[in-house]
């Protein structure tokens, strides 16, 4: 049987609800093969981020060559990748297997709880890794990083997304999942000709743990179904909203995302 790979490139989390976990189980709903390289393995729960360990940039990159050369990668996302040399490491190798066009860039810089998930000198070469991909997504606060704009209001959002553009990459998705009020999970979309607003309701829970890399991966995963970029992030917003509704109510802090919603309605 033929079945689409996809990969993602990014770090463990132990507590299940983030990183490589969350983008393998989110692969897998889509009927899609998952295949990872991991980048750092983190001691994390629903608490916070209580260790980090990084792999050596060239065990990152060996894990991508081995994939790729071989079992070939229809769509591919890259999450925490915590320090510049891993970066390096990473863009030649998506340089090297041409593989930009189906690359989505998911900027983790902080996780919700707060914990520092790229060191502040790689931020540089995060940058230089955002021209290749199709599309990156940057929360709130990455969002503010990259483009030097407050963001309060969607307005705000509006010419980040405009600015991040200017990088050189295809498309900006500036998510909402930490703005205020009524703007909360509204996601702005920027193609360098169209704005669009992408709303979903909003949910009320503290179990939103994953929410970003959930997104990435699902793009990821629904690129490598041949969807075109627009129908996979407005499908993957739809996924996010509702895997948020089913979400797990697990640990003392923020649980994980209720993944598997699709599989407990047949
Ligand atoms: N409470 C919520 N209700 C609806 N959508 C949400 C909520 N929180 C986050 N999202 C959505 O989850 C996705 C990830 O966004 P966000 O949480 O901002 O990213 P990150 O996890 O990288 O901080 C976005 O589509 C965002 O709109
Ligand atoms: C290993 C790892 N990777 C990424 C994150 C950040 O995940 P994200 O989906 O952005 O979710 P929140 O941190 O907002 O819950 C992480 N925490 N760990």
């Amino acid at each position: 049987m033929n079945c689409p790979t996809a990969l993602t490139i990014a770090g463990s989390d132990s507590g299940g609800g983030a990183g490589i976990q969350a983008d393998l189980r989110t692969f897998a709903l889509n009927c899609v093969h998952g295949m990872s390289a991991i980048t750092c393995v983190t001691a994390q729960n629903t608490i916070g981020v209580q260790r980090v360990d990084a792999l050596p940039p060239e065990a990152v990159s060996a894990q991508i060559e081995s994939v790729v050369s071989d079992m070939g990668v229809q769509g591919v996302k890259t999450g925490m990748m915590l320090n510049s040399g891993i970066i390096q490491g990473v863009k030649s190798a998506i340089e090297a297997y041409q593989l930009e066009e189906r690359l989505v860039v998911d900027p983790v810089m902080v996780s919700r709880s707060g914990a520092q998930l790229l060191d502040d000198t790689a931020i540089e070469q995060l940058k230089q890794l955002i021209p290749l991909a199709c599309l990156v997504t940057p929360n709130r606060y990455e969002a503010q990083l990259l483009s030097g704009i407050e963001i309060k209001t969607i307005d705000d959002m509006k010419r980040a997304a405009e600015t991040i553009y200017t990088y050189g990459v295809k498309a900006v998705l500036v998510k909402g999942g930490a703005m205020l009020g009524e703007n909360r999970g509204v996601d702005v979309w920027f193609d360098g000709e169209t704005f669009d607003l992408l709303k979903t309701k909003s949910v009320e829970t503290k179990n939103n743990h994953g929410t970003g890399c959930t997104l990435s991966a699902s793009i990821a995963a629904k690129i490598a179904l041949g969807k075109d970029l627009k129908t996979a992030v407005v499908e993957s917003k739809n996924y996010v909203t509702r895997a948020l509704e089913s979400a797990l109510d697990l640990g003392e802090g923020n649980g994980p995302l209720g993944h598997f919603f699709p599989l407990l309605e047949k």
